[in-house]
């Protein structure tokens, strides 16, 4: 067997270390011919994507073009009727369950936020950490300098170094999607899979969470799904166009804003 059919069994096997993906051909993500019918309805057709390591990729598509699908199938939420789904070179997304999948480095954020309002910001972060291990375990273990290191340093990111000690619930609803970007930067996923992140906030908070997304990617690949053009325009390097289950166009914003087929299909909606 081959080094890479080894890889690849073991993506699909029994483990003890969890894999980290294969970013070597520079993609982090590849989604080749997948399809996804519910009763007969394609909600993905044949899709094609590939992410590369570092990016921030927006998706944007009218309502029903598949987006939140894609990210089912990412995830593990739904399995595709057909088509593959790989995490670098060597881990196969279809083979996996969603706890294996978020272990393995895809992490997702969605639209509305879920921390743990009586706790405060510090321990959120802190139960972030424990990923399945006991929670209670973790809010009254002592932490190890390089634990708290690393909330430190997300605090930072997030910039809620100053509300550390604030309960989570009295928070901003812009300061608790950035907590909640925080504790899935707990886990340091490779892939950040983003829904909707500026649905409901204020310019001041909108603005904040595109430099935020900016600087998580270079060490980590961004996918962020939104609506909100001018926030895409303002984050964004690449566009995916997804309509009726597959992509449309890709290219810079400019580039698919002035394309004819895309033009039509948001006129049309
Ligand atoms: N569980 C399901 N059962 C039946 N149909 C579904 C199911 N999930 C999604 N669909 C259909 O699949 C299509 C794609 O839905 P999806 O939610 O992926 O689109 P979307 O691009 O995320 O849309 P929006 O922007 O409105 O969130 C839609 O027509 C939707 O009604």
């Amino acid at each position: 067997m081959t080094a890479r059919l080894i890889d690849r069994a073991l993506g699909r096997g029994i483990r003890s270390q969890p894999l980290k993906p294969d970013v070597s051909h520079n993609i982090i993500l590849y989604l080749e011919d997948i399809t996804v019918s519910f009763d007969g309805f394609r909600a993905l057709n044949a899709l094609n994507l590939y992410i590369e390591a570092g990016e921030l990729r927006c998706i944007i598509g009218p309502n029903g073009a598949g987006k939140t699908t894609m990210m089912d199938v990412i995830t593990g939420k739904t399995r595709p009727d057909a088509g593959s789904a790989w995490f670098g070179q060597t881990i196969d997304l279809l083979a996996m369950r969603e706890p294996a999948i978020a272990e393995a480095g895809i992490g997702r954020k969605f639209q509305k936020p879920t921390v743990f309002g009586s706790h405060t910001v510090f321990e959120n972060l802190e139960l972030a950490m424990a990923g399945d291990k006991s929670p209670w375990k973790i809010l009254f273990a002592k932490l190890s300098g390089e634990q708290l290191g690393r909330i430190e340093q997300v605090l930072e990111t997030i910039g809620l170094t100053h509300e550390r000690d604030r309960d989570a619930g009295s928070l901003s609803h812009g300061q608790k999607q950035w907590l909640e970007i925080g504790m899935l930067l707990m886990q340091d996923p490779q892939l950040l899979l983003v829904d909707e992140p500026v649905a409901g906030m204020t310019p001041q908070e909108t603005e904040r969470t595109a430099e935020l997304l900016v600087s998580l990617a270079g060490q980590r690949s961004v996918v962020v799904v939104e609506h909100d053009m001018d926030f895409v325009r303002s984050i964004a390097r690449k566009v995916t166009v997804l309509h009726e289950g597959s992509v449309l166009a890709e290219g810079s914003i400019d580039q698919v804003q002035n394309d004819q087929k895309v033009v039509e299909v948001y006129l049309g909606e």
